[in-house]
């Protein structure tokens, strides 16, 4: 993740702030590829797929993820396609819903969940089992189980005591499962310390280095009811430089081309994980899925190559950059104030009616957004902005730094894009406030995907 600091607290929009802000010169554009496809301005109100954000607000109500399914079905299939002959699994922790997971169904792609609330949702949508695989580095026996008897297409091991539980379910059900193992290969992944998964001392996968890898395989290949289809490294998210990747994918190989040779066990398969990174300001600059799968595929190529081992069916399990750039979030201005700071700047701070209970990534991992004026057109001097939520957090922050039209007031309407991964499957109910609707447009048809949650939904879990 790359965050960046603005500099500049204070006001108008000749004092410009930092270079990387939006438009400064002209709030009322849109940063192409900051937004999904589908998004475009009408006389300065946003639209999505030919509909409008004032139609969708008065319809569904704010705040709402507006997701451009087209633009979701598209980045999806851009990886199936760039990734020929490999399997490319959707990492379901991204965003994950019935009609997302049909999506991805039907433009060809496999799922990975990662927790029985996960499989539920991929089962409700008739996702074939043998194309779902299972992630989780503690997952329950009740997990497993329902896993196995379903029929998944593969279990990525993540423990010792998880080989354990899957000798006793195999043994009882009768079945065989088949497995991958999950690595560490060392690499320190230029990601936010919390969202980075391959360097050695965190809590995934067994480390290559140290040799937990090799006993693991060791341990899967003496189960009879395990099938070992492969290694499986995943180095985290939000990702922009492939030379983690490399540097994964080379030891991973050397580690399955060791295994085929000295324990004489063949592993058809090999998933390289995901994490590729998206645009969420102008700094950002992600490589499209051709060129990753063009450095890649030559990367495992050349390194098979120069081992002597033949290439492993390939599969990667990109989240965010499907559904991430797809969706933005549709929120209702309700104050704004300018606060005076030393040295006679001043802030203003927005308030819109939702915050970290829907995207808790600023928060979080200090994530970078941008915003947009979404309900009308104005010709007000930009004004140096932050966006803030309603929760009783000061770091309850949207969008740390926007330029917006000086005349922004209560009613107004600002979308913020490129929320589509990791907001609304990492949202919370924070001060009791439900949760909000996704809404999907597809050809000038908006239509409610997950509802929003109600007041009553809370208290119904409230059994006193
Ligand atoms: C095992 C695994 N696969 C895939 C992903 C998806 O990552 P991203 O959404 O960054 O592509 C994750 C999340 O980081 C993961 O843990
Ligand atoms: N939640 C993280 C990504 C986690 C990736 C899952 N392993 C984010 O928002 O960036």
């Amino acid at each position: 993740m790359r965050s960046h600091e603005a500099g500049a607290l204070h006001g108008q929009a000749g004092d410009r702030g930092p270079a990387w802000l939006k438009n400064p010169e002209d709030p009322n554009q849109l940063v192409p590829h900051l937004w999904s496809d589908g998004v475009a301005k009408v006389d300065g109100v946003l639209t999505v797929a030919g509909e409008s954000v004032v139609d969708l607000a008065a319809e569904f109500g704010t705040p709402t993820y507006v997701v451009d399914e087209d633009d979701f079905r598209r980045r999806a299939r851009a990886f199936k396609d760039a990734f020929v002959g490999a399997d490319v699994y959707y990492a379901g922790k991204a965003f994950l819903c019935v009609a997302a997971a049909r999506w991805i169904v039907e433009e060809g792609l496999n799922l990975d969940v990662c927790s029985g609330g996960e499989l539920a949702v991929a089962l409700k949508a008739d996702v074939p089992p043998s194309r779902i695989g299972l992630h989780g580095n503690n997952k329950s026996s009740a997990e497993l189980r329902r896993a196995l008897e379903v029929g998944v297409g593969r279990i990525i091991i993540d423990s010792v005591e998880e080989i354990g539980r899957l000798r006793e379910l195999t043994a009882e059900l009768g079945v065989t499962a088949p497995v991958m193992i999950r690595v560490t290969a060392g690499v320190e992944a230029h990601t936010h310390e919390y969202i980075s998964t391959s360097h050695e001392d965190q809590k995934f996968g067994f480390s290559i280095s140290g040799g937990d890898a090799l006993d693991a395989v060791r341990r899967v290949v003496a189960e009879p009811g395990l099938d070992l289809r492969g290694l499986h490294s995943h180095i985290g998210s939000q990702i922009f430089v492939t030379d983690g990747f490399e540097v994964a994918a080379r030891r991973v190989l050397r580690l399955h081309a060791e295994v085929e040779r000295e324990l004489g066990v063949a592993m058809p398969e090999f998933d390289l994980g995901g994490g590729f990174g998206i645009a969420y300001t102008t700094q950002d600059d992600p490589s499209t899925p051709a060129d990753l799968a063009g450095n890649m595929l030559k990367i495992v190529a050349d390194e098979c190559a120069a081992m002597g081992i033949a290439v492993p069916h390939l599969s990667i399990e990109p989240g965010r950059a499907i559904a991430g750039p797809s969706t933005f979030t549709l929120y209702e201005v309700g104050t704004s104030k300018s606060v005076a700071l030393d040295g006679g700047a001043s802030r203003r701070y927005v308030s819109v009616d939702g915050g970290m209970s829907d995207n808790i990534r600023p928060a979080l991992y200090g994530a970078d957004y941008s915003c947009t004026l979404a309900s009308r057109a104005s010709d007000a001097p930009a004004v140096l902005s932050r966006v803030v939520g309603k929760h009783c957090e000061s770091g309850d922050i949207v969008v740390k730094d926007e330029f917006l039209p000086g005349d922004v007031a209560a009613g107004d309407l600002l979308a913020v894009p490129g929320t589509g991964a990791y907001c609304r499957s990492l949202a919370s109910n924070y001060n009791h406030v439900p949760r909000a609707a996704v809404v999907a447009v597809r050809d000038g048809e908006a239509r409610v995907i997950l509802r929003r949650e109600t007041e009553e939904d809370l208290l119904t879990l409230d059994v006193g």
